[in-house]
């Protein structure tokens, strides 16, 4: 689909979705890690947005599978399906296999970095390299990497979130903890089951999210309120409620405090000179966790360091990665 000789891709292979950028064209296709399969003869149903749209609401036949967790792969047949399904809408029937780069969170074992690199070959590419997640969502967000300063990323995504400090090329230091948007999603379903006994699905705990989520209690109203649909947990029957930003703050407080306590730790490790180069610039926010109402404010009142969040925070680490295939070539001479 996307031009005859376009050879190397970038894929942010994430919890939640899966960026793929080609080389001299930029992002191409953005849709979410989803695969809906039949479940008894395992054939592929429908993938990316389709497939999210079945979560919760599949027949027995078919299963809506993430096969991501935690920013790693946790379904290895199903993850292969979804990748060869994505670089061949991406690169239609040029001829020959693209040398793909792809993303993994800065916590990834040599174990779950093999997987990746074995799964992107087994869908298509001639070969498969990965970066660090956290190192590519710099670059995506226009931090000076390469320079003798220094730069601190949060990048905020489903599965994990990963703090860096980044200098001269290289990540500094880092932390990558599987604390990040899945978990705030089921922090408000358990939340809203303990004070409502209503059952509500993940897609409507991430809207609620998207919608009155607010990482600080105080600076939201208990009057702005979204009503949401789920299932009676005591008569068994479909209900209809009003909760208020006051309880979503409340529902993801302790998840919220477990990502500023990352920030802290890694920010502790920093040397001075770096500590001070971050005072200068600011922490950059990436992902799509960085959409949190009022993230920004409470980073930086927990960490005394200005917090900002970057231009296109979902798009940052599939700029980064694709900006990072220039460094293939020099790669494959490895
Ligand atoms: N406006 C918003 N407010 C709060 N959260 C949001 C918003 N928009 C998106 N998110 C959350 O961002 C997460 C997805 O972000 P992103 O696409 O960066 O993650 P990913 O790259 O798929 O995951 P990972 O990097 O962990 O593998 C989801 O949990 C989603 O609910």
């Amino acid at each position: 689909m996307f031009g005859i000789g376009t050879k190397n891709i970038g894929i942010d292979l994430g919890t939640a979705n899966t960026i793929v950028y080609v080389d001299g064209k930029g992002i191409v296709l953005r849709e979410p890690s989803v695969v809906a399969k039949n479940s008894k003869t395992g054939e592929i149903v429908s993938v990316g947005e389709d497939a999210r749209a079945m979560i919760g609401r599949t027949p027995a036949s078919i299963v809506a599978i993430r096969p991501m967790k935690d920013g790693v792969i946790a379904d290895y047949d199903t993850t292969v399906a979804m990748m060869k399904y994505y670089i061949q809408k991406t690169l239609g029937s040029s001829n020959g296999k693209p040398y793909v780069m792809v993303c993994v969170p800065s916590g990834a074992t040599e174990v779950e970095k093999r997987a990746v690199i074995d799964a992107t070959r087994v869908a298509g590419a001639r070969d498969a390299y990965v970066l660090e997640e956290p190192f590519a969502a710099a670059i995506g967000a226009g931090l000076p990497v390469m320079d003798p300063t220094g730069s601190m990323v949060v990048d905020i995504g489903g599965g994990t979130t990963d703090v860096a400090t980044i200098s001269l090329g290289g990540i500094v230091s880092s932390r990558s903890i599987r604390m990040a948007g899945d978990k705030l999603d089921e922090a408000i379903v358990a939340y809203v089951r303990q004070h409502f006994n209503l059952l509500i699905g993940e897609r409507t705990a991430e809207q609620l999210k998207w919608d009155i989520g607010s990482a600080s209690k105080s600076a939201v109203s208990a009057d702005d309120v979204s009503s949401i649909r789920g299932r009676d947990l005591i008569t068994g029957l479909p209900k209809t409620i009003d909760v208020s930003a006051v309880d979503i703050a409340e529902a993801i407080h302790e998840s919220v405090e477990e990502i500023i306590t990352a920030v802290k730790e890694t920010l502790e490790e920093t040397s001075p000179e770096i500590a001070a180069d971050v005072i200068d610039h600011g922490i950059v926010l990436t992902g799509g966790g960085a959409l949190l109402h009022n993230l920004p404010d409470v980073i930086a009142d927990a960490t005394k360091v200005p917090v900002f969040i970057a231009n296109d925070p979902l798009d940052c680490v599939a700029i980064g990665t694709g900006e990072s295939l220039k460094s293939i070539d020099v790669m494959k001479k490895k």
